[in-house]
């Protein structure tokens, strides 16, 4: 990590027929202009302009080290407009930061994606590290700023929104943010409304966003049009996965169009199924308030003979909520989440199982996320394939047609009496203020998206990996989806809490098995050869022995 720093040019407008020794040519003029102080033994950039634009790669800059050290780094302003201004960072002045010893980031901090290593193993893929750089790329004074929240509510959005506004304002003396209103469509088919951090003050202390949000209406040259138009300098965009897709087309055109324009995602989710980070902000409220929900459905169920409370809990993908609230309670008896399949009948089924906890202990509570269980919906009620604005697939309602399909076995057959109470509080859970922890976590990652289009990063995702808050590319966070890990400790914990069946067979068993290895081969360092195919870069055949205990998902591996 001591040779001389270079960076590389990767704007989408240069030659798309790049070869490598188009490739290579870049590197070396690239060399001459760094702005970002990366030192690297060798520094490869593969650049395959159509698989890549497709995977949303298009952008890929790859800083390869010592013993199997891989960044993937983030775009900056100067990869495609070289010769940028610089100005020392007014955060040197400011009396409350100026006083803490090394308060801005070294240039080469990065920060490892897998932090279980053994002796021998490569250093393996890193981001970089987010934070406050002694130089930055935007004159206070000039810059606009805004903010656009887009898809499903989740807790702590105002809290995201009212810290970027006082962070832009407080640390560097931004005071030109504006809102979009209404997510992506807000660009081109709404008024802005303007941010102070008085009109913030207190938004914190309210559940939704301030600035409204939709799905659908991602048209990229009209917003770019927009951002054009009103004379941004620097975008913030709240959102999931599919906001992040969109965020990314929004950089990619910036870049085309050779905009002084820093795009910034700041990933949320309250299913916690974005890619790569720890955990999505709002994820801790979601998971206590579901407590009061299952706390109500034993009440309910121990209250009476037989009974049996169901609640259900988002999670369209993934069941981190369902696993998380399961495991927090203790109250729950069975959990069925999307990851892991079920079924109702016979032998190890979830009828069986009932009927068994019901003799032993009266009662029993279930909890289900919203995904789990779709095909067995779809088997016997029509299919519905219908999808929201944003392309989402619309869920048959799990919890009401379980409800329902539990009270025709044991009540409407004469087996067995049952009281069954069912409470959805999804959308109750989602639109709360969230808690103390997520504040301050909503706060570092505005302050960590601030400092990255500061200090003239773009392109980049926000977020926590292994405690680090780093900046991420685009196509980390969108090619994959989060999942619980159901060959992992985690998920045995929970079946170990509940006792339930788990439902899997030794063939579900390797099945599962295989599908998490492909997943963790998928999402690995991203080395690929020069026609744009992967090379099997860290994947081990014995990965099932890696360490996923962080959190249960497939990215810790
Ligand atoms: N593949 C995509 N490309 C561009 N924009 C997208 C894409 N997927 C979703 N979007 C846009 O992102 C916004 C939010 O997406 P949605 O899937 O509803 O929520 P979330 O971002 O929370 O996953 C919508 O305005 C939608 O049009
Ligand atoms: O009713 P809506 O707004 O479509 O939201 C329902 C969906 O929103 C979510 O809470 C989160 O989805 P996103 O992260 O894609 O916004 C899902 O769990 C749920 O299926
Ligand atoms: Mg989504």
């Amino acid at each position: 990590m001591e040779s001389k720093p270079k960076s590389l040019d990767l704007s989408s407008n240069s030659n798309s027929n790049s070869t490598s020794s188009g490739i290579l040519s870049q590197l070396s003029s690239a060399s001459a202009r760094s702005p970002v102080e990366i030192s690297s033994d060798r520094i490869r950039t593969l650049r395959f302009e159509e698989k890549m634009a497709a995977d949303g790669r298009s952008n890929l800059k790859i800083v390869e080290g010592d013993f199997g050290y891989v960044l993937e780094d983030v775009p900056h302003l100067s990869d495609y407009l070289p010769n940028l201004e610089t100005y020392p960072n007014p955060l040197q002045n400011n009396p409350s930061y100026a006083v803490v010893k090394q308060y801005f980031v070294h240039n080469d901090d990065t920060v490892p994606q897998k932090i279980v290593i053994q002796k021998n193993s490569p250093r393996g893929t890193h981001f970089r590290r987010a934070g406050p750089r002694q130089k930055v790329y935007f004159q206070p004074d000039d810059v606009q700023a805004c903010i656009v929240t887009c898809g499903g509510l989740c807790p702590g959005l105002n809290t995201v929104i009212r810290e970027i506004v006082c962070g832009l304002n407080h640390m560097y003396g931004v005071d030109k943010v504006f809102g979009i209103v209404d997510g992506y469509k807000g660009f081109y088919a709404r008024n802005t409304v303007d941010l102070t951090p008085k009109s913030v003050d207190d938004i914190h202390k309210r559940g939704g966003t301030v600035l409204g949000t939709s799905r659908g209406g991602h048209d990229t040259m009209k917003i770019v049009d927009s951002i054009q138009d009103r004379g941004i300098h620097q975008v913030y965009i709240i959102g999931g996965d599919g906001t992040q897709k969109g965020a990314s087309l929004i950089f990619e055109e910036i870049q085309r169009r050779g905009l002084k324009v820093a795009v910034a995602g700041i990933p949320k989710t309250i299913d916690n199924d974005i890619a790569v980070i720890d955990k999505s902000f709002g994820f801790d409220t979601a998971v206590g308030e579901a407590q009061r929900a299952i706390n109500a459905a034993h009440v309910e169920a121990s209250s009476v003979e037989n009974g049996i409370g169901v609640v259900k809990l988002m999670g369209r993908y993934s069941g981190f909520i369902a696993m998380y609230a399961t495991l927090a309670s203790r109250d729950v008896d069975c959990c069925l989440i999307p990851e892991s399949p079920f079924y109702l009948e016979g032998k190890g089924g979830l009828y069986e199982y009932i009927e068994k906890r019901l003799k032993e202990n009266g009662h029993m509570v279930l909890v289900v996320a919203e995904g789990a269980g779709q095909e067995l919906i779809a088997e016997s009620l029509r299919s519905m394939d219908h999808q929201d604005a944003s392309g989402n697939k619309l869920l048959l309602d799990v919890g009401l047609w379980l409800s329902q399909k539990i009270k025709d076995h044991f009540t409407n057959s004469g087996r067995m009496q049952i009281t069954l109470k069912y409470i959805d509080p999804t959308y109750m859970i989602r639109a709360i203020p969230s808690i103390a922890s997520d504040n301050v976590y909503c706060t570092l990652l505005a302050h960590s998206a601030i400092h990255g289009a500061m200090a003239g990063y773009t392109g980049f995702t926000v977020g926590l990996v292994n405690g680090r808050h780093t900046y991420i590319p685009f196509y980390r966070v969108t090619e994959t989806r989060n999942k619980v890990v159901i060959t992992d400790r985690m998920w045995a914990r929970l079946l170990s809490s509940t006792n339930q069946p788990s439902f899997l067979s030794a063939k579900d068993i390797e099945e599962a098995k295989r599908a998490e290895n492909l997943q963790k081969w998928r999402s690995s360092s991203g080395k690929f050869t020069l026609d744009g195919h992967h090379v099997m870069p860290e994947y081990d055949s014995n990965a099932e022995n890696c360490d996923t205990e962080n959190n249960g998902t497939t990215q810790k591996c």
